[in-house]
């Protein structure tokens, strides 16, 4: 078997407890499979970009790499979250292009690819993650390296005319065809793919998955919706009701239900909507006013961005509205925490929880979706309030889905989720949680490599 090689801006480095889909994922995959790690350190440092650092945990090798506060600002917080990610998430509207944060991003990937290169063997797999990497499997192939290089995309793909609106667009998006098979999290992913290399990419979808750039080389692309490590959540939740953390949310809440959030402070997971959707639940249904108390949990992320710095004040106001407005003296309705917690904490959380809103106005796939399942006693199972425009609406089709933009259907579903009988909890659960036991993150990881290996 050849030796597996991810590449991914975020390392889930040893102990280290960061909020982010694609590192606890990753993290999982590459304990079943072992390999080698690159990525970025998480550090910036005052000389140049580069520095490499090793460290090894049980089969998997980790190799990090310094970045310069420069290239970081360009490439991080300048280009990957400031002109693609809001791209990628249909938000043209707060799309910020500029030449200089594009040539720090290739400068990056370049910095990258001449690191990675000379470690690469003949055999070995190669699979690179995100918006962060695009362009490293053409770096890459421009250093002679012929192994198979796979691509995984763990946001969203936009529609063609939205990836065409990007200055440039052709150059970025024309180097996913130096990779074997390009991996999406959703089969519209794949076609507003394939519709992009159609019509503006200047290739040909040869049949469905089967596409040919404009210099006659053919490559794959398909979904692979990422998932979670089922039993291992459900294990840690069952444990985690014990600690005494959740202990004390649990007591803290009571008599009341507990309606649950988790989200990186993002402009993509629809914050302030859901804020104002619970608010016209407690205004819509006011009979049932004081029945749920709402815990917001939404750790600071790429807090050097100005629409992320922004998007905390507004939530801060809306959140003091909401309470100022809806408040009793025993009572917050809303309690908003911008604190980092650790994993299995959470899913401690998410059992004592008898909602679970994940209302993203877009989102690759969301994780805490399917761990907020996973994670319920399946005796007095939670209910899962899920936006339909998440990946995640794709799998889990018993949730309560919702258009995270319509407050009054947000406030209904919390509603009819706040009352739902125990035995229609217990089917609708039984139904995604038999879909997570049999598409868990080694099904993910294994369909995928399986994949790239057949190319
Ligand atoms: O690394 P950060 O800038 O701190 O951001 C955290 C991660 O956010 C994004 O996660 C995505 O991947 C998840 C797993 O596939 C998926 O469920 C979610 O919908 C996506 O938003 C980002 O794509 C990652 O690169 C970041 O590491
Ligand atoms: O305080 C927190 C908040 C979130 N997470 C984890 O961060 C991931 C978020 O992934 P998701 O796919 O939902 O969204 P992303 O942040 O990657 O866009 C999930 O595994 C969460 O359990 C965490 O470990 N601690």
């Amino acid at each position: 078997m050849s030796r597996l090689v991810v590449v991914s801006n975020r390392v889930a480095l040893p102990g280290e407890n960061r909020a982010g889909g694609l590192a606890v994922a990753l993290e999982a995959a590459l304990q079943e499979s072992g390999g080698l790690w690159f990525g970025w350190s998480g550090k910036t440092v005052r000389e140049a970009s580069g520095a490499l650092h090793e460290a090894q945990e049980g089969d998997i090798r980790y190799l990090t790499m310094d970045l310069s506060r420069a290239d970081l600002d360009a490439y991080y917080n300048g280009f990957s979250n400031r002109t693609l990610w809001p791209l990628l998430h249909f938000r043209l509207d707060l799309v910020d292009y500029d030449r200089e944060t594009r040539g720090g991003y290739g400068a990056v990937n370049v910095l990258f690819a001449d690191r990675l290169a000379p470690l690469l063997r003949e055999d070995d797999t190669v699979w690179i993650h995100d918006y962060h990497l695009i362009p490293l499997a053409s770096l890459l192939r421009e250093r002679g390296i012929g192994c198979r290089i796979g691509f995984f995309l763990h946001v969203p793909m936009p529609s063609a005319d939205m990836a065409a609106a990007l200055p440039d667009h052709a150059r970025l998006f024309s180097t996913l065809y130096a990779y074997d098979l390009v991996g999406f999290q959703t089969l519209r992913d794949v076609e507003r793919f394939q519709d992009y290399v159609r019509l503006f990419g200047g290739g040909r979808v040869l049949e469905e998955g089967v596409l040919e750039a404009p210099d006659g080389h053919r490559f794959r692309a398909a979904a692979f919706p990422i998932s979670i490590d089922t039993r291992r959540i459900a294990d840690q939740a069952r444990q985690a009701v014990t600690k005494p953390t959740v202990r004390l949310l649990r007591e803290s809440v009571k008599p009341r239900q507990l309606v649950i959030g988790v989200d990186r402070l993002d402009y993509s997971k629809g914050l302030p909507e859901r804020f104002r959707g619970f608010e016209r639940y407690l205004a819509r249904h006011a009979d049932q006013k004081g029945g749920l108390t709402y815990l917001q949990i939404a750790p600071i992320s790429r807090g050097e961005v100005s629409e992320y710095q922004l998007l905390r004040s507004e939530l801060e106001r809306i959140a003091g509205h909401v309470n100022g407005q809806h408040a009793a003296p025993d009572w917050t309705p809303l309690r908003y925490v911008n604190r980092n917690f650790a994993h299995t904490t959470l899913t401690g959380f998410y059992r004592t929880a008898r909602i679970g809103l994940v209302t993203p106005l877009r989102d690759g796939m969301n994780l805490v979706a399917k761990e907020f399942v996973a994670a319920q006693d399946p005796e007095d199972p939670g209910v899962l309030v899920l936006s339909q425009l998440a990946g995640a609406a794709y799998e889990m089709r018993e949730a309560l889905l919702v258009n995270p933009y319509d407050l009054d259907g947000v406030a209904d579903a919390i509603a009819t989720a706040a009352h739902m009988p125990r035995q229609q909890r217990i089917e609708r659960w039984r139904a995604m949680m038999d879909y997570l036991r049999e598409n868990d993150i080694d099904a993910w990881r294994r369909r995928y490599l399986a994949a790239l290996r057949a190319t």
